[in-house]
């Protein structure tokens, strides 16, 4: 197995280390790393006298593996470092296939927006294919009439404006609920993320199967399990895994990543196996959510072109809670650690929620348009922590020229939108949280993925965000009930910081703990 040794800033392997971990590969190991060399060299020979344009340049890596051993665990800064020498378009052989990252604002335009149709498609990592759904979910389908109908599925009946006016209902319960019971935990320390996840997890499944955590017994241990199992996942799914760089590999699992996503998902099968039956057991529910809007689906469109399976129904439970959860609740942790840093923010959201609110008053999700200041915030905060920091690799389906290089079809191609958003070519004083340069009413600072390519954290084109409106929905009214009705500070003698952990899913590397203090004088607020 590959392993990896740390310095403060990055994590390389050194040669001689790498000599000696070769040395104790396993026998198949070494037939496949003598198969994997005479297909480099047939390769690069093959390349050698191909008329199209080259391949993006990149670190030269070693014969078989390629760059594999080099990589750091935290891809999105190491790849940014990679950028600084080899260019905005760079290549780097992982195994035996072809990385390509893309790291300017034209490059990622050429990639999303100039050739949308032939890099829509993605690269399926193996650990996906554990359990069939995983392959079959809307992140996963290649572009084409299922993942358009799994697409429209969700977001008609679920993330659409309209659909998520119907049901604000249940965010104002969820939300009102941890408001409940921060003020409950008034002069304590709370981990802000769990809190918040809790909340956006039983507004996504009170969405999907009217289900939703009570007791507070239940509400910490049930709202942990997923936490775990959630970023458990995430966290495989960004892993470099041995069996998508050689194939040939696969059916071993060296790592053990498949073996453990498959422990992971039948917990999750679990579940939704178990509510799946108890509804169906129960009788139509009236289309009353969307699980049963899925189920009629599935009995009325099982004999379509593009049938509705039940291993679409819960690919689409997946996707929501595996895609809206950690993503949104990351954010607002996020933007809850930067504001503390800089205390000024959170006057400055407090006077305006006092302006447009009231202190005399709870926050309602109509008040948003109204919360200028805590719109910037919120901007900044997933520029300078987009959920996503590689987006979703994409995958050309055909090969293609970006840059002014080949990309040949089948390539990984990673979209670091996390350097785009702290170049500092585009960006002044990049490192600095500043929600004010959102102002700027010179640019059209969007969400959706347009423009010049500079800010793009819901990604852009075909595979866009399909949950943008809920994301939204959900940060804003978060942050402006958690900053209306509290104020924060740290525990004694506690440091704030802001270092990421790279996963598919960005997180926080430690956790935000932090302690509320009730601020609104009428008590009954906070019931
Ligand atoms: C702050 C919160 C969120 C951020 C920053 C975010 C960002 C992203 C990004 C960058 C992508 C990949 C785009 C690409 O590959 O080009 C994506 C895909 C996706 N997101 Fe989100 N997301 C968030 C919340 C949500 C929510 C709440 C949901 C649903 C409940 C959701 C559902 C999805 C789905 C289904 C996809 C796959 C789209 C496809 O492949 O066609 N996301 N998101």
């Amino acid at each position: 197995m590959l392993s990896y040794s740390s310095t403060e800033n990055a994590t390389y392997f050194a040669p001689m280390d790498m000599a000696k971990e070769i040395i104790r590969l396993p026998l198949h190991w070494a037939a496949a790393a003598a198969i994997a060399t005479v297909l480099w060299y047939a390769f690069l020979l093959r390349r050698s006298r191909s008329p199209s344009p080259r391949l993006p340049p990149g670190p030269t890596g070693l014969p078989v593996v390629g760059s594999l051993p080099f990589l750091d665990p935290e891809l999105h800064t190491f790849f940014a470092r990679l950028a600084g020498t080899h260019g905005p378009t760079y290549s780097l052989r992982l195994g035996s296939k072809l990385g390509v990252v893309v790291s300017s604002p034209a490059a990622a335009r050429e990639v999303l927006r100039d050739n949308d149709a032939v890099f829509a498609n993605r690269d399926v990592p193996a650990v996906a294919g554990v359990i069939d759904y995983v392959a079959s979910d809307i992140v996963s389908s290649p572009s084409g009439p299922t993942w358009r109908m799994l697409r429209r599925v969700c977001v008609r009946e679920m993330l659409s404006s309209s659909s998520l006016d119907a049901v604000y209902h249940l965010r104002r319960r969820e939300v009102r609920s941890t408001v409940n019971h921060l003020f409950s935990s008034a002069g304590k320390p709370v981990d802000i993320g769990e809190q918040v996840f809790l909340s956006v997890l039983n507004v996504i499944t009170s969405m999907l199967w009217g289900g939703t955590v009570e007791s507070e017994a239940e509400r910490s241990t049930v709202g942990s399990e997923f936490r775990e199992l959630v970023g458990k996942i995430t966290g495989l799914l960004g892993a470099p895994n041995v069996s998508d760089f050689f194939p040939v590999l696969q059916r071993f699992d060296l790592q053990g990543i498949e073996k453990k996503m498959k422990v992971l998902l039948e917990r999750f099968d679990r579940i939704f196996a178990s509510i799946i039956d108890q509804r169906r057991s129960a009788g139509d529910g009236g289309g009353k959510d969307f699980l049963d809007h899925m189920l009629r689906l599935e009995r009325e469109e099982a004999d379509t072109a593009t049938p509705f399976t039940m291993t679409h129904v819960k690919a689409l439970l997946m996707d929501m809670v595996v895609g809206g959860t950690d993503t949104t609740s990351n954010t607002i942790e996020f933007a809850m650690a930067e504001m503390m840093k800089k205390p000024e923010t959170i006057k400055r959201v407090q006077e305006e929620l006092d302006q447009v609110v009231g202190r005399d008053n709870i926050v309602e999700e109509s008040h948003i348009p109204e919360l200028h200041y805590l719109s910037l915030v919120i901007k900044e905060v997933l520029r300078l922590h987009p959920a996503l920091p590689l987006l979703v690799p994409h995958c050309p389906s055909s090969t293609s020229t970006i840059g002014g290089y080949t990309i040949p079809q089948g390539s990984r191609v990673f979209v670091n939108v996390w350097a785009i958003h702290r170049d500092p070519s585009v960006w002044e004083d990049p490192l600095e949280f500043k929600p004010e340069r959102f102002s700027s009413t010179e640019f059209k600072w969007d969400y959706n993925g347009g423009g010049d390519f500079t800010y793009f954290p819901f990604g852009s084109g075909r595979r866009i965000c399909a949950g943008i409106s809920m994301a939204e929905r959900m940060t804003a009214y978060s942050l402006a009930s958690l900053l209306h009705s509290f104020d924060w500070k740290l525990q004694e003698g506690a440091v704030l910081d802001l270092e990421e952990k790279f996963g598919i899913v960005l997180k926080k590397a430690k956790p935000l703990v932090a302690i509320p203090t009730p601020r609104l004088a009428n008590l009954d607020l906070y019931s």
